[in-house]
């Protein structure tokens, strides 16, 4: 399956300008990569300008649903939507989608775990459903957004349900780059399973973005990773063979002591 990551610059606060740069940026990749799958960042329509949400926000995940899920449609391609500052029933939530290449809705996740360095708390609500599982392609695959990475527990639940691949949307300031980039290494080799991430570049008010989106494949070999400024496509061709064989090498799911943990 090949991959394109769109790490972006977003346009804090101006999601029509933000729906404009990841139509022109899916169309162009689709044209250049002929990609599977195509993967955008965390709060790719509002950014972090959180105390704008009210204005910006979509409204029950449009109109930003309805634009990948043509353009996924159009290109016959999936596409991990990042997540999106999303005005919904109990509040404003930061909120994942994911479409197949028919267009279809696959999985819609709300972010659980509020990181109150840039904030989230005052401004959001966290997401109480469960984090799952979803397929494309055939392939068992789970998701999280950016602060849940420092949640071990959530990767490992979705690598018990089968997921060979993570993929991990976020906006990760500079100041932290490392834990960034060693917790995904964590996550890919505790689970053996690949890590896919998209970061954005730039800065809002006084925060620098991280950039290094990454594919990582289950024994930990950075397979690509973006500049820590520059916009640009990411990519890489994943073989899921490569996760049952580093299962049957190093059989950690087989020496599991479950009951010792509890
Ligand atoms: N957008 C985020 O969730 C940032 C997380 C972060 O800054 C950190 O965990 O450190």
């Amino acid at each position: 399956m090949k991959y394109a990551i769109y790490q972006m610059e977003v346009v804090p606060a101006d999601p029509e300008e933000n729906r404009r740069l990841v139509k022109e940026w899916a169309e162009e990749a689709v044209k250049q990569e002929q990609p599977d799958t195509l993967v955008l960042p965390e709060m790719w329509n509002t950014g972090y300008a959180l105390d704008k949400l009210e204005e910006t926000a979509d409204r029950n995940e449009e109109p930003s649903g309805s634009l990948l899920s043509e353009l996924a449609k159009q290109h016959q391609v999936n596409i991990i939507g990042g997540s999106i500052g999303n005005k919904k029933e109990g509040g404003f939530y930061n909120t994942s989608l994911v479409f197949n290449r028919k267009g279809e809705r696959v999985y819609q996740y709300d972010k659980i775990h509020l990181v109150p360095m840039l904030d989230e708390p005052e401004f959001l609500a966290g997401g109480r459903e469960k984090a799952s599982t979803f397929e494309l392609d055939g392939i068992k695959m789970g998701l999280i957004i950016c602060y849940d990475l420092r949640f071990p527990e959530l990767a490992r639940k979705l690598a018990l349900m089968d997921a060979q691949v993570l993929h991990i949307v976020a906006e990760w300031p500079s100041a932290r780059t490392d834990h960034w980039k060693y917790l995904q290494l964590a996550r890919a080799i505790e689970n053996q399973f690949f890590v896919v991430s998209s970061n954005v570049v730039g800065s809002h008010k006084g925060t620098d973005f991280a950039g290094n989106s990454m594919i990582i494949d289950p024994w930990g070999k950075e397979l690509a990773v973006g500049s820590d400024s520059l916009t640009e496509t990411v990519t890489a061709v994943l073989d899921f063979s490569a996760v049952e064989k580093i299962r049957k090498d190093v059989p950690v799911f087989d020496s599991r002591v479950p009951e010792m943990y509890d």
